[in-house]
């Protein structure tokens, strides 16, 4: 038996440019990560417009993962979705002895109008499906996750390490929340993780989407943007896997 560590295929290589500065990816250990490409955070009457939140960047967020998921298919980077909610009866949000139960803006909105509740996030529903225009094609994966990091109770980690990913690309909604704290979960598991900036939108005021931008440049990993990484990966080719040879 041949253990399968690492494709047998030369690696290939890509510049993205980043800050702090340009990041040189395997192309084969890279994954794209769009997380939560909901109608609950980015169509109208989703959680965060009932909520109060402004989603007017969505439309633009969703261009442009369009734009980066055509260019990663291509190049054979494996694209993984995540879907954010809860079952039906709420019980993976946890109850009171959660701090999802009392932090929660969907859970909240719901206790504060019941006529909303059993919608808003819950699996099955229109608020959890992704996006009509954000569909995953056949080779994608969904990972469905219950709390902010998708690393949490999730098969995420799982699927990367046995796909030898090491580089995360992420794009989504909201900045602020669930792409940064994955992308910071992805830092202290020693993955490398890069936010295509103009491909997300924050949940909150202006100035939080800055604060992300600055924290991740700063702190827990790189900022790039959509043109950049077409820019970057549109030239690769995907390469299919050559037999394992002893
Ligand atoms: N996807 C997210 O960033 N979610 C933010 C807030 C929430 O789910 O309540």
């Amino acid at each position: 038996m041949t253990v399968n560590t690492s494709p047998a295929r030369e690696q290939r290589y890509v510049t993205l440019p980043a800050r702090p500065e340009p990041l040189r990816l395997a192309i084969d250990e890279t994954a794209v990560v769009v997380v939560d490409m909901q109608n609950a955070y980015a169509s109208p009457n989703g959680y965060l417009d009932l909520a109060g939140f402004d989603i007017s960047g969505a439309k633009a967020a969703i261009t442009a993962i369009q734009d980066v998921l055509d260019v990663a298919r291509g190049a054979g980077v494996p694209v993984i979705f995540f879907q954010n909610g809860w079952d039906a009866d709420y019980v993976e949000a946890g109850g009171p002895g959660s701090p999802n139960w009392h932090k929660s803006n969907a859970l909240k909105t719901m206790r504060k109008r019941p006529e909303l509740q059993g919608k808003l996030l819950a699996k099955g529903g229109w608020d959890y499906a992704l996006v009509d225009d954000l569909q995953p094609k056949p080779g994608d994966i969904v990972v469905p996750k219950t709390r902010y990091s998708g690393f949490f109770n999730s098969q995420f980690d799982s699927i990367l390490r046995a796909r030898g990913i090491r580089n995360l690309v992420f794009c989504g909604i909201a900045t602020n929340v669930c792409v940064e704290s994955t992308l910071r979960d992805a830092f202290h598991l020693e993955y490398f993780g890069v936010m295509l900036e103009d491909a997300t939108h924050q949940a909150g005021p202006d100035y939080i989407q800055k604060a992300s931008i600055f924290n991740i440049e700063t702190f827990f990993g790189w900022v790039s943007s959509a043109s950049d990484f077409r820019r970057a990966f549109a030239q690769t080719e995907a390469v299919p896997a050559k037999k394992d040879s002893l």
